[in-house]
């Protein structure tokens, strides 16, 4: 096991004498090789739950070992064990991405630092033609990518990102996502901070939900969903947002967000939804739908706002 949290709680002081449980009673565990997400909204506690991994804030109850050794009393080697990649950007200043990323090797790996890895790494993520671009010319995703890269140039046994796709396009996400799974079968762990929860999906083997300081679900995207629902979803794009559709009786649940209508039905009612829906595109209400099993989005949803599975 690389990382082992126990019962970790943060309060911080609020308005005049209250008090803020920022995180509350938080468990859970990382192994080798694994990639855990840490979803949550904004102000849900992840950036502190962080901060205590790498020994930069003490908790005030509850333990954090990582390999085996207590982050609390060696906050240092915690700092030696991971790397991280912010949420804010790195300045880079008047420095290139190549010159930023190779500084950050050595500094991590000394002598036995390789700098041909820089060049592998710059071309596993298609950003050769900015490799010697000065940093303040570069867009915000090839700056979020050199960032990336120097979390990643000689990795500690634990990796956190927190939220390092923000501003990079799609393709390069994909090349993104691949250079994390190499990494991890190299044995190193990862924790990914994240809002983005449909990519999230994709990308980890575990994942937390977290809200409001604690945790609501915790296992594989799989295990969270089903502690939710095994109910199917269908979405609608309707032709405009007040369209005069009757929805059908065996609709579970409805989410109308601007023209987009979705609600969740029972698996043994999908034929009949086909039907319906292709009878409202036939009379122009709707553009196009999609059927498909309940989202880890649709788990979070039903989670964080405790309502239902739309
Ligand atoms: N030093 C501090 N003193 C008091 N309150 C703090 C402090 N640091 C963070 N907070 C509060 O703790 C709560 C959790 O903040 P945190 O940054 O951990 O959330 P987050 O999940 O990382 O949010 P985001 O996704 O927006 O980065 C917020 O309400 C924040 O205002």
């Amino acid at each position: 096991m690389i990382l082992d949290v126990n019962g970790v709680t943060k309060v911080f002081p609020g308005q005049k004498k209250s008090k803020t449980v920022v995180n509350d009673d938080l468990t859970f565990s990382i192994e080798e090789g694994e990639i855990f997400g840490l979803l949550g909204h904004n102000g849900a506690g992840k950036t502190t739950l962080v901060n205590q991994i790498l020994g930069l804030l003490t908790p005030d109850n509850g333990e954090i070992n990582l390999l085996g050794e207590s982050v609390i009393q060696s906050p240092a080697k915690a700092r030696s064990i991971c790397s991280v990649q912010p949420q804010s950007q790195v300045p880079l200043g008047n420095l290139t991405p190549k010159q930023a990323v190779t500084l950050m090797g050595k500094m991590r790996a000394g002598n036995k630092f390789d700098p041909k890895r820089v060049d592998i790494l710059f071309e596993a993520l298609d950003m050769v033609e900015w490799a010697n671009t000065m940093g303040e010319r570069l867009s915000g995703g090839v700056r979020r990518l050199t960032n990336f890269c120097m979390a990643v140039i000689a990795p500690g046994q634990l990796v956190i990102l927190d939220e390092p796709t923000n501003d990079v396009d799609p393709v390069r996400r994909r090349y993104l996502w691949q250079v994390i799974r190499d990494l991890t079968n190299d044995g190193t762990s990862v924790i990914l901070v994240t809002h983005n929860v449909m990519e999230a999906e994709k990308a980890v083997d575990r994942v937390a939900i977290m809200h409001q300081g604690k945790f609501l679900a915790q296992g594989t995207p799989s295990d969270v969903k089903s502690s939710v629902s095994n109910l199917m979803r269908i979405e609608l794009l309707l032709v405009k947002e007040s369209v005069d559709m009757e929805i059908p009786s065996w609709a579970l649940s409805t989410y109308m967000n601007g023209s987009r209508l979705v609600f969740s039905i029972n698996p043994a009612t999908v034929l009949s939804t086909i039907e319906w829906a292709k009878a409202q595109m036939d009379q122009g209400f709707v553009i196009d739908y999609s059927l498909s099993p309940t989202t880890i989005e649709d788990a979070f949803i039903a989670l964080t706002s405790k309502k239902e599975v739309v």
